[in-house]
């Protein structure tokens, strides 16, 4: 009952708009809001497009539609660029704030948007993992498959090749250990026993297994992430760096022969850069390629149209990023995977560094935001048929590809993804060379209108579990 008056309190007296209708409130007693949210995203603008919620006793502000989050990131960027940090166990230096984050997010950013280790290497290295790929998949011939692991372990693996400087076999007992452990890290934290373990740390004691099993696999993960980092650095050969991990360490000894102390560059920050690496950009990734073969094998026609389109551009040879610009309808394809599919629906936690006023609200200092990329990706005002799969969101009338301002997957400001232009990348190259040589369909059994798009909600918007049958293109 405490419970239940607390909750009523708490809703936010200020709030322009009323807050409290039956389905948000029944929601919210069920602590199911953000989950149901992020499942079906109610109308942007039901409770205006800034409004306040408590989570227990934190307060928290929501910005929705278009305008509002891209004014807010763009225009009011340092006033609503911070991160708010959970109280959970992790591993944060890219997920953080001050020194540590800007100094580590301007070398991840050099290391993965503007390439360090060059353009057409990480380029050579989502090719080679598209081979290994390809064999997988067409080691299942017809028979229906998970999409999940191996998806999943692809681009994990190009992550590996970008970090470490080598892959693994997708067999390997270690790799298929760590691969897990990360997706069941996420997983929990969209739990609603860990959701209300955050909000009421003072229950712990009766909900404390969710939170000890996620404990447990960051402090395994981060053991792993440590030996890979031992071997690396005894092998370390400082004119040749393998990837980031060796970029890494030499700033770090040049930084020492310098006579440089208390810099950035030391084994724990090295360790946590690798963890936001990993965690940052394997499921995102790879739940986005889920997406697009779902939604290939639930509309058969786009996909021929897809198929038609790469095969006259491209033929059988091996695609290139350069392709891009002369696959338009392809293109347009995965930017509508990416906007339906909608996989960071609240985006990552915001918090203001000042206190502020925006549109007339008075926000303090401090405040938890979250920037509802839902609503943008589905803002009605934006977009032509917000739900549904229409590629022609990003094409005109000539069937040229056209930027849209509202696709924003990857946030914007100060806090966009540093991953993106690794993250297009891989997009292209996986999608086209699957398209290539596959053509997806549902399992023996199901029709398309039966394949079933909800999405699993956890860390990431993801498919849920399903099968698709992959059948090989006559070459
Ligand atoms: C389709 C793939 C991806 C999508 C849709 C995506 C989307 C996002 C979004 C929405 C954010 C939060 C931005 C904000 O708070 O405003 C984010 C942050 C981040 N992403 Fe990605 N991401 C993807 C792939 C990647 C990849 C491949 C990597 C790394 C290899 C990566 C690393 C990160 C990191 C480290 C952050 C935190 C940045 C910071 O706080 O400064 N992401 N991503």
């Amino acid at each position: 009952m405490f419970f239940f008056f607390s909750l009523i309190i708490s809703i936010d007296k200020h709030s322009s708009k009323l807050f409290i209708d039956a389905v948000i409130f029944s929601n919210i007693l069920n602590l199911n809001f953000l989950r149901t949210y992020i499942a079906t995203p109610p109308p942007p603008l039901l409770y205006g497009s800034v409004f306040t919620f408590h989570m227990g006793p934190n307060k928290a502000v929501v910005l929705v539609g278009y305008k509002t989050v891209k004014e807010a990131l763009v225009d009011f960027a340092h006033e609503f660029g911070e991160r708010a940090t959970r109280r959970t166990v992790m591993d944060r230096v890219l997920f953080t704030n001050g020194e540590t984050w800007r100094e580590m997010r301007r070398f991840a950013l050099t290391n993965l948007r503007d390439f360090g280790m060059g353009k057409k290497a990480s380029e050579d290295k989502i090719i080679e993992e598209c081979g290994h790929l390809l064999q997988r998949i067409k080691s299942f011939r017809d028979k229906a498959f998970d999409t999940h692991g191996v998806v999943n372990a692809a681009v994990s693996n190009i992550i590996c090749s970008m970090v470490y400087g080598s892959r693994f076999d997708y067999d390997e007992p270690e790799f298929k250990e760590i691969l897990y452990r990360v997706c069941r890290g996420l997983e929990l934290l969209g739990t609603r026993s860990f959701q209300l373990n955050e909000m009421f740390p003072s229950l712990g004691k009766w909900m404390s297994r969710t939170r000890a099993e996620h404990r447990n696999i960051i402090l395994a993960t981060r053991s792993y992430y440590l030996k890979m980092i031992d071997q690396l650095t005894e092998t370390l050969e400082p004119q040749v760096s393998r990837g980031v991990v060796d970029a890494f360490l030499i700033k770090q000894q040049q930084l020492e022969e310098a006579g440089q102390k208390d810099t950035q560059f030391h084994r724990k920050n090295l360790t946590m850069l690798v963890s936001n690496l990993f965690g940052g950009g394997t499921e995102t990734t790879a739940c986005t390629l889920r997406w697009s073969l779902l939604f290939m094998a639930k509309h058969p026609k786009i996909q021929d149209q897809v198929r038609e389109e790469i095969s006259r551009v491209i033929g059988a040879r091996q695609v290139q990023v350069e392709d891009r610009k002369n696959l338009p309808f392809t293109d347009a394809v995965i930017h509508e995977t990416q906007r339906l599919g909608n996989i960071l629906p609240l985006s990552v936690l915001h918090r203001t560094s000042c206190d502020i006023i925006f549109k007339g609200h008075f926000i303090k200092k401090g405040t938890t935001v979250y920037t509802v990329l839902a609503s943008v990706l589905y803002d009605e005002n934006e977009w032509e048929k917000p739900h549904s799969f229409y590629p022609a969101h990003f094409l005109d009338q000539d069937g040229k590809f056209v930027k849209r301002d509202a696709f924003m997957p990857f946030s914007a400001g100060r806090r966009a993804c540093p991953g993106e232009a690794l993250a297009r990348m891989e997009l292209f190259i996986i999608f086209v060379t699957l398209m290539q040589h596959f053509r997806f369909t549902p399992p023996p059994g199901v029709t398309e209108e039966e394949l079933d798009l909800t999405p699993q909600v956890g860390g990431t918007r993801c498919p849920s579990p399903h099968q698709l049958c992959s059948s090989r293109r006559e070459e």
